[in-house]
């Protein structure tokens, strides 16, 4: 029986398209492209360095229902002469390559910068002058901090949604002083953004510009010492799943006093399918991606975390599960942080009509079932070992 035609949100058939997915061996390019081979006949130019992560959705017996729909190009973007070429082969481009761990950006900003702003050049100029469509993976950190940050910690208009509600249309964007070298990676997806925009209004690109906030799932990262390096310092959610899974205490940078939000990397794929395979609704658009929802303190993500971890892994919490550290200690010299990230959903709803459905206690569930389950024996191998004799 011929599958169902599939149709857009205005009820249009939905041709199938090529996509030139770059950073697709990542922790969403690898989710984003489970999906499109799962439930769309869309094709997929997968480039990255690395393929670790969609390895498989190319090799073995799992990946032969889409063996013709996907395929590796091991290249890197900076210099690379292939890139043009399958661009110009693609109906659409998702950019989602990136330096984006922030231990990297007060300690490695020329590199940050290189990569989030220099590299993504030819990226956008390809895809204009050959008049393809981009989708480009910008970052909820380009607001930095929240107007209401600058008030007195106790001042009552704290409490008012326009001086934190961040908006794609309104917010400013606010970055501490240069010698903060953390908003290395802020300013320049900022900068990419406007020239994105600019080739938009100026030379009539076709885009979509995302503004993730705080995805979280499995996939994201690596565990320092398994499958990344042992001084690597990544993002909260790996930090904390190789924290609880070696049974030590969860490091709280400046207390954990921090806000986040945080959405299910399952729902955030939903939003980019739909804007994918919704272009007219998507076109000239930023997009918050979040869920404002599930807001909590870094603190109170290390007691949920603990607490959940316990539950899945069936071991007790340590005595003190937590430990403060300063950022200077944690991250080094040129550190600074958002205080708060609440998405407006105006756009994302009236646009494309999605919502995120996963409560955080549900995705961190799922996430250290995974985390637990992949990582735990690796870990204890690991820790066993005696140490080598100096
Ligand atoms: N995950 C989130 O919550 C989040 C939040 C905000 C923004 N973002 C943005 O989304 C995008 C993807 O993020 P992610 O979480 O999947 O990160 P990730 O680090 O897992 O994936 C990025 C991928 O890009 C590849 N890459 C980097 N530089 C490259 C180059 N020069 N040539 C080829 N490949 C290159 C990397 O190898 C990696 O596989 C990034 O642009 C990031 O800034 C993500
Ligand atoms: O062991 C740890 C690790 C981190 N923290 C604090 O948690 C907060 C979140 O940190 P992190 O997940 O590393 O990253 P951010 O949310 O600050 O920024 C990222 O969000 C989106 C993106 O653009 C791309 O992924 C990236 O910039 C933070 O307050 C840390 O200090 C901790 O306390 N302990």
């Amino acid at each position: 029986m011929a599958s169902p035609v599939r149709v857009d949100l205005d009820g249009n058939p939905i041709r199938p398209i090529t996509i030139c997915m770059i950073g697709a061996g990542g922790f969403i390019g690898s989710h984003l492209c489970e999906k499109l081979m799962a439930e769309t006949p869309h094709k997929v130019l997968a480039v990255d360095v690395y393929s670790d992560k969609i390895k498989h959705l190319l090799e073995g017996p799992a990946s032969l229902p889409w063996t013709d729909r996907i395929h590796f190009h091991r290249l890197n973007i900076k210099n690379d002469s292939r890139l043009e070429g399958l661009i110009k082969m693609s109906d659409l481009t998702i950019n989602l390559a990136a330096i984006c761990t922030p231990a990297d950006y007060n300690t490695r900003p020329l590199d940050t910068i290189y990569s989030n702003f220099i590299d993504a050049l030819p990226v956008v100029k390809y895809c204009s002058e050959n008049n393809k469509r981009l989708i480009h993976f910008s970052t909820c950190e380009v607001y930095g901090k929240t107007i209401g940050s600058f008030l007195p910690t106790d001042h009552p208009m704290r409490q008012d949604p326009a001086y934190f509600i961040l908006k794609e249309d309104a917010s400013p964007c606010i970055f501490g002083p240069i010698e903060k070298q953390r908003w290395s990676y802020a300013c320049a997806k900022q900068l990419i953004e406007r020239l994105v925009y600019a080739e938009g209004a100026e030379n009539g690109l076709e885009f979509t510009i995302v503004r993730p906030f705080n995805w979280i799932g499995p996939r994201m990262d690596f565990i320092p010492g398994i499958d990344g390096p042992s001084e690597g310092v990544p993002r909260v959610l790996a930090c904390f799943s190789n924290n609880l899974l070696r049974h030590e205490p969860l490091k709280l940078v400046d207390g954990g006093q921090s806000q986040r939000t945080f959405v299910y990397i399952k729902d955030a794929i939903e939003a980019v399918l739909l804007m994918i395979e919704n272009p007219a609704r998507a076109n000239g658009h930023i997009f918050n991606v979040g869920n404002p929802n599930n807001e909590v303190t870094v603190r109170q993500l290390a007691e949920m975390m603990t607490e959940v971890y316990s539950k899945v892994s069936g071991e007790p919490p340590l005595e003190v599960p937590t430990v403060d550290v300063s950022s200077k200690e944690f991250y080094g010299e040129g550190y600074d942080d958002s205080d708060k990230r609440i998405p407006d959903m105006t756009i994302i709803n009236r646009q494309l009509g999605w919502n995120p459905k996963t409560s955080l206690w549900d995705l961190l569930e799922s996430t250290l079932t995974y985390q637990h389950r992949t990582y735990a024996e690796a870990i204890k191998q690991v820790t066993s070992k005696p140490l080598a004799s100096s």
